[in-house]
C-alpha cells in the first residue's frame, strides 16, 4: 500500500484526500495516478467498489488550471446517478483547490443548467444525451477541455451510446488526455480504446478472481414460481441490513416491488421510467437507511457506491458475466465484506456455469429455508430480542407486570409476549408475471481455451455466444435510437429517448430476446 503524498498530489488535494478520510491508495490509485498526471493515457481495470473514481478523480482535479475559467475537464457517465455520485466525489476531492463543477444529467430542467453554465465550471460530469444537447444549444463549449474521462464505458458501449460519444468527442480537442475505468473489460472496449484513446497504458489490477473476494457467492436454483416465495424467506432469515435485488426488467422491478411490499418490507423500485426526482429521493431513502431493500434493473444501480449494502439478490440471473460482476459489486466495497445469492431456473443453469467461468469463481448452492425453518429462525430473534430487553430499564413495566403476574400465568405471558414480538413469515400470496427465461444455453465442457489472459477476461472460448459484446452494443443503439422516446420528453430530447435507459427498458415482451435493462 502506497501512502497519497508519495504519489507526487500537490498539497491542497492531499488535503482534501485526508478530509475524506483515505489514508492508502488502493491497489488502482497506485497503478494509475502516476502514469495520469503524467500526461498519458490509461485504460484501468480493477475490481468493483476498488476506488476507481479517485483513480481517475485526482489526476484530473490536479490537472485543472483553477484560474481559467473554461471546461478543462469531462467526464461521461451512463447514468443520472452514476453523474451525481462522480461529481460528489470529484467535488470533494476538488475542495480545497476550489474548483467548479457542474453536473449535467437528463430529467433536470435545463433551463436551470444553461445558467448554470454561464458560470464557468471547470469540470463538467454529464450523461451522454444531456451533454450533447447542451453542445447542440451552444450552451457547452468544450474546446478547452484537457481530461476526458469515460466512467463504465463498457456500459456505454452497451447501452449504444458510442455514437452519441463520437459526436461529443468532436468538439473535444484531440490533443487531450482520455481515462476509461470500469471493473469488466469485454472485448468490445478495445474499439473504444482503439477510437478513442492515444497508445494508452493499461492497468489492470490482478485479481485471481474478477470478483471481490469478500463478497460470498451462493446460488439458488429454482424455478420460476418457487423464486419469489424462496427470496421472502431468505430476507427473513439472512435480515439483510440494507439489500439490492435485481430483476431483468422494468416490469419485474415494480411487481417485485409491489409484492415485497405486500410481505411486509420497507422496498422500492428504481429503473428509468421512474421520473428523476422519484429516482433520486429513492436513492437518498435507501442511503438514509428509511428503505431496506432497493430492486433495480441492471443499469439504474451501475457503478452506485452505497455504503452498508450487506446482501445483493439476482432475481433474474443476467445475461451477461459482466452484469454479473458489477450487481454483486454493490456489495462489499472499501474492504467491507458482502453476500450475493443468485436464483437460477433449471434451464438457465448454463449462464451459472458461464458466470462462473469468467468469474473464476464457483457458487456454492444454498437451499432456502422452508417456511417452518424461517420461523425458527424468527422466533429464536424474538427470544434474543426477549432477553435483550429485560436487561434494559423497564421502568414501571416491572410493576404492571408483578400485576399481571397475579392473576396468570408467567409461562403464557412469556410465551404471549415472544409471539408478539415474532415476525412471522408472511405468505400473502401474490402474483408475479412469468419473466421468460433466457434462450437456452449448454453448459459448455472443457474447451474454451484462452481464457483469463489480459485484458480479456470473458474470452468465451470456442466464441459460440452469436452476436458477443461487440455486436450488441450496435443491435441495441438501433432498435432503441428510433422506437425509443416512450417517455414524455418535454423540451430535451434525451428526456426519454436518451438518459438513464427508458428507451431500453424492454416492454413486455417485444423483446426478440431478454437483455438488461435501463
Ligand atoms: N484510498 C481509499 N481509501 C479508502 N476508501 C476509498 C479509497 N478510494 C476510494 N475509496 C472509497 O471506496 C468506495 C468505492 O469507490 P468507487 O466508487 O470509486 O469504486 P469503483 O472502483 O469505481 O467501483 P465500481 O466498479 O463499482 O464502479 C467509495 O466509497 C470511495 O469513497
Ligand atoms: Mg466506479
Amino acid at each position: 500500500m502506497t501512502n497519497f503524498s508519495e504519489l507526487n498530489i500537490s498539497e491542497s488535494t492531499l488535503r482534501s484526500i485526508k478530509r475524506m478520510g483515505f489514508e492508502e491508495a488502493t491497489p488502482i490509485q497506485e497503478g494509475t495516478i502516476t502514469f495520469a498526471m503524467a500526461g498519458r493515457d490509461v485504460l484501468g481495470q480493477a475490481q468493483t467498489g476498488t476506488g476507481k473514481t479517485a483513480a481517475f478523480g485526482i489526476p484530473l482535479i490536479e490537472k485543472i488550471d483553477p484560474k481559467n475559467p473554461n471546461v478543462q475537464a469531462l467526464v461521461i457517465a451512463p447514468t443520472r446517478e452514476l453523474a451525481i455520485q462522480v461529481s460528489e466525489e470529484l467535488y470533494k476531492l476538488g475542495y480545497d483547490k476550489r474548483i467548479k463543477l457542474l453536473s449535467v444529467y437528463g430529467g433536470q430542467e435545463i433551463g436551470r443548467q444553461i445558467r448554470a453554465l454561464k458560470n464557468n465550471p471547470q469540470i463538467i460530469v454529464g450523461t451522454p444525451g444531456r451533454i450533447q444537447d447542451h453542445i447542440n444549444r451552444r450552451t457547452l463549449r468544450l474546446d478547452e477541455v484537457q481530461t476526458l474521462v469515460l466512467d463504465e464505458a463498457d456500459e456505454m458501449l452497451n447501452m449504444g451510446f458510442i455514437d452519441d460519444i463520437n459526436a461529443i468527442l468532436e468538439n473535444v480537442p484531440s490533443t487531450r488526455q482520455t481515462l476509461l475505468f470500469s471493473a469488466t473489460m469485454p472485448p468490445a472496449i478495445r474499439k473504444i480504446a482503439e477510437t478513442f484513446m492515444k497508445n494508452p497504458e493499461i492497468v489492470k489490477i490482478k485479481a485471481k478472481e474478477l470478483t471481490m473476494e469478500n463478497i460470498e457467492q451462493f446460488f439458488v436454483k429454482a424455478t420460476e414460481r418457487e423464486k419469489f416465495d424462496a427470496l421472502s424467506r431468505l430476507l427473513d432469515s439472512q435480515k439483510p441490513e440494507l439489500a439490492i435485488i435485481f430483476g431483468r426488467t422494468k416490469r419485474r422491478v415494480d411487481e417485485l416491488s409491489q409484492a415485497l411490499g405486500l410481505r411486509g418490507f420497507i422496498a422500492e423500485g428504481i429503473h428509468g421510467d421512474l421520473s428523476q426526482a422519484k429516482r433520486i429521493s429513492v436513492l437518498r431513502q435507501f442511503k438514509e437507511g428509511k428503505i431496506d431493500i432497493l430492486i433495480a434493473t441492471d443499469v439504474a444501480a451501475r457503478g452506485l457506491d452505497i455504503s452498508g449494502v450487506t446482501h445483493v439478490y439476482n432475481f433474474d440471473i443476467p445475461q451477461d458475466p459482466e452484469s454479473y460482476v458489477h450487481r454483486i459489486g454493490r456489495t462489499g466495497r472499501a474492504g467491507k465484506s458482502g453476500t450475493a445469492i443468485t436464483f437460477v431456473t433449471p434451464r438457465e443453469m448454463g449462464y451459472l456455469r458461464i458466470v462462473e467461468e469468467t468469474t473464476k469463481k464457483r457458487m456454492t448452492p444454498l437451499n432456502p429455508p422452508s417456511s417452518a425453518e424461517a420461523l425458527v429462525g424468527l422466533q429464536e430473534d424474538a427470544m434474543k430480542t426477549l432477553v435483550e430487553l429485560a436487561n434494559n430499564d423497564l421502568g414501571n413495566y416491572r410493576e404492571l407486570a408483578a400485576k399481571l403476574l397475579e392473576n396468570n400465568e408467567a409461562l403464557d405471558l412469556v410465551a404471549a409476549a415472544l409471539k408478539s414480538i415474532t415476525k412471522e413469515p408472511d405468505a400473502t400470496p401474490v402474483s408475479l408475471s412469468e419473466e421468460r427465461p433466457l434462450p437456452m444455453r449448454r453448459e459448455r465442457s472443457g474447451g474454451g481455451g484462452g481464457r483469463g489472459r489480459g485484458g480479456n477476461d470473458r474470452n468465451r472460448g470456442g466464441g459460440n455466444r452469436s452476436g458477443g459484446g461487440d455486436r450488441r452494443g450496435g443491435d441495441r443503439r438501433r432498435e432503441g435510437g428510433g422506437g425509443g422516446s416512450r417517455t414524455a420528453s418535454g423540451g430535451s430530447r434525451e428526456g426519454g429517448r436518451r438518459e438513464g435507459g427508458a428507451r431500453r427498458e424492454g416492454s413486455r415482451d417485444r423483446r426478440p430476446r431478454p437483455r438488461r435493462e435501463d
